[in-house]
């Protein structure tokens, strides 16, 4: 059961793949070196890696390491958040619009032992002004296998700017200069 702020209200629309997303099946990357969530720089972050979908959604896979136990042997339900954050972010890049997560409201439906992979699908439902609206499931056992985790999220657009006024200035300058240029592109020009 949701939240009334994650109802998208009456005169919502429903989402647009951006004409330059990913085809379907493409690989998103990381977009960022030392994202938490998907950064090859993390040694123990989640390194979720995500492809583009049909029209706007996705599908990722997060593989559960020792390191994000919560309970001996099991995932940490923020580690799972995480993971459910991270999917639902990307989607924003089908979108090309650059958005921070506003709400996110997760169900943990059965504990996800250690060594796991979480097959992840995640969709936008509806955009109103600035508000994108989406869901994500978590199965575990294959891609078609039981749910253990399921969110539903607002996110909330936002200017480039938001990240170099709140951001620290050593990490910005750093990831103006990856040599990497789709993280930089998905960075900074997502909406030129
Ligand atoms: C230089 C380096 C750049 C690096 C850039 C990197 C990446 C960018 C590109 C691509 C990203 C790709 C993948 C990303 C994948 C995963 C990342 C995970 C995402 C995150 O992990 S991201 C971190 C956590 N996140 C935050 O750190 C947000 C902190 N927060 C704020 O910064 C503000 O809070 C903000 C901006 C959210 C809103 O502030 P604001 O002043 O702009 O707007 P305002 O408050 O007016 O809200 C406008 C309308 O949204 C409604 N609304 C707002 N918040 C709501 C809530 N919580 N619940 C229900 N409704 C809400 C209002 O009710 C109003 O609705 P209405 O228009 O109907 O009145």
């Amino acid at each position: 059961m949701s939240s009334a702020s994650l109802l998208p209200p009456a005169d919502a629309q429903p989402p647009v793949r951006h004409p330059d997303a990913p085809a379907p099946g493409e690989p998103l990357g990381a977009h960022y070196e030392h994202c938490f969530g998907c950064g090859p720089g993390q040694p123990h972050g989640l390194h979720l890696e995500a492809r583009a979908g049909d029209g706007v959604s996705l599908t990722a896979e997060f593989t559960v390491q020792p390191a994000h136990q919560g309970a001996p042997g099991l995932a940490h339900g923020g580690v799972l958040a995480t993971a459910l954050d991270e999917t639902l972010g990307s989607l924003n890049w089908l979108l090309r619009t650059i958005a921070v997560t506003g709400r996110l409201e997760t169900d943990f439906v059965a504990p996800v032992p250690v060594g796991t992979v979480l097959h992840l699908e995640a969709e936008v439902t509806a955009v109103a002004g600035r508000k994108i609206y989406s869901r994500a499931t978590g199965r575990i056992g294959g891609p078609e296998g039981p749910v253990a985790v399921r969110a539903e999220a607002l996110f909330i657009e936002v200017k480039v700017d938001h990240f170099t006024e709140h951001g620290r200035e050593q990490e910005i300058r750093a990831a103006m200069s990856d040599p990497d240029q789709i993280r930089r592109s998905r960075a900074f020009e997502v909406n030129p």
